[in-house]
């Protein structure tokens, strides 16, 4: 059975994502050391959170996904994130709260009016502040659901959120190889490092969208050289097996620097992308016919 490192401990979100997919689940305590398990080859995939609805990207993973050894996403999933407010039995009194800061984020208005002078602390995951409770360190956790199972805290309050349906995207990554199959509702993942000069991130985006390309994610994380330079992570609704896929990466890779392919892999939702794949066979037959000689 393939060994899956998830970005844990026990009772993340992560981990709930983790067993949508076949495996043996291997916790790890940050999402660094979970995609280090797999360039390592210490596990076959790594399980991380990407993007939430509400806190947007998430940064520890963009960062880790440009550093050393590359590693591709193979499939992808997305949770509801509601929360759990996790205190020690016979808590009478809630000074501090913890957890991950996108957690945090997400339940900032509810811990100011249910919790007001509360000092919130950050730590490196939601069950992590969940850990951190039953040690005594904090009085109280904002954790996944099933948290509670994990640790021996009773639940002050549940179903806790700021922002009504959340959601969370996870990637499923491994080392380079074979490429998932393209299902006609895929989704391609890169990253680019462009010159600075004027104009040139529209000119990315207008490879795309001569090709009919939908873009469905745009972030940018500096590069952590010089002040004011940024890498720009794009994701894009199709397979690089398509050849309008294909010949926009190629465009891409024209524009840069340096470009980092992070995977083409079936979207969560399953939504067939619009492709024009058939316009783009006729186009390229004609081209090669003329080539040849055969059509004018
Ligand atoms: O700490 C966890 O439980 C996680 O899986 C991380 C994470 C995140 O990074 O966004 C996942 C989902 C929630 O939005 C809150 C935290």
């Amino acid at each position: 059975m393939p060994r899956i490192a998830y970005f844990g401990p026990q009772g993340t979100f992560t981990e709930q994502a983790a067993m949508r997919f076949e495996g043996e689940l291997v916790p790890v305590d940050t999402i660094p050391l979970a995609v280090a398990a797999v360039r390592k080859g210490e596990t076959d995939f790594a399980c991380v959170p990407i993007e939430n609805s509400v806190e947007g990207a998430v940064p520890a993973t963009l960062d880790v996904l440009i550093r050393d050894e590359p590693v591709v996403a193979v499939a992808e999933t997305v949770l509801d994130v509601k929360f759990s407010i996790l205190v020690r039995p016979g808590t009478t009194e809630i000074k501090t709260i913890a957890s991950h800061p996108h957690a945090l984020a997400q339940v900032r208005d509810w811990i100011a009016e249910e919790l007001p002078g509360v000092t919130s602390i950050a730590t490196s995951s939601t069950a992590g502040a969940a850990a951190a409770v039953e040690r005594g360190e904090f009085d109280a956790a904002v954790t996944a659901p099933v948290a509670v199972n994990h640790y021996k805290l009773d639940e002050y309050a549940t179903g806790v959120l700021d922002v009504a349906d959340a959601r969370t995207r996870f990637l499923l990554l491994r080392r380079p190889g074979q490429l998932p199959e393209p299902t006609g509702a895929d989704r391609t993942s890169v990253v680019v490092t462009t010159p600075n000069r004027v104009g040139v991130l529209s000119e990315l985006l207008t490879e795309l969208a001569l090709r009919g390309i939908n873009l469905t994610g745009l972030e940018s994380r500096p590069t952590k050289g010089k002040l004011g330079t940024y890498r720009f992570y794009i994701d894009v609704e199709g397979h690089i097996a398509e050849p309008r896929i294909g010949d926009a990466l190629a465009a891409l890779h024209r524009h840069s620097h340096e470009i980092r392919f992070l995977g083409s892999f079936p979207k969560a939702d399953h939504e067939p992308v619009e492709a024009h794949n058939e316009e783009f066979a006729a186009a390229a037959a004609w081209v090669d016919a003329v080539r040849k000689g055969e059509r004018g």
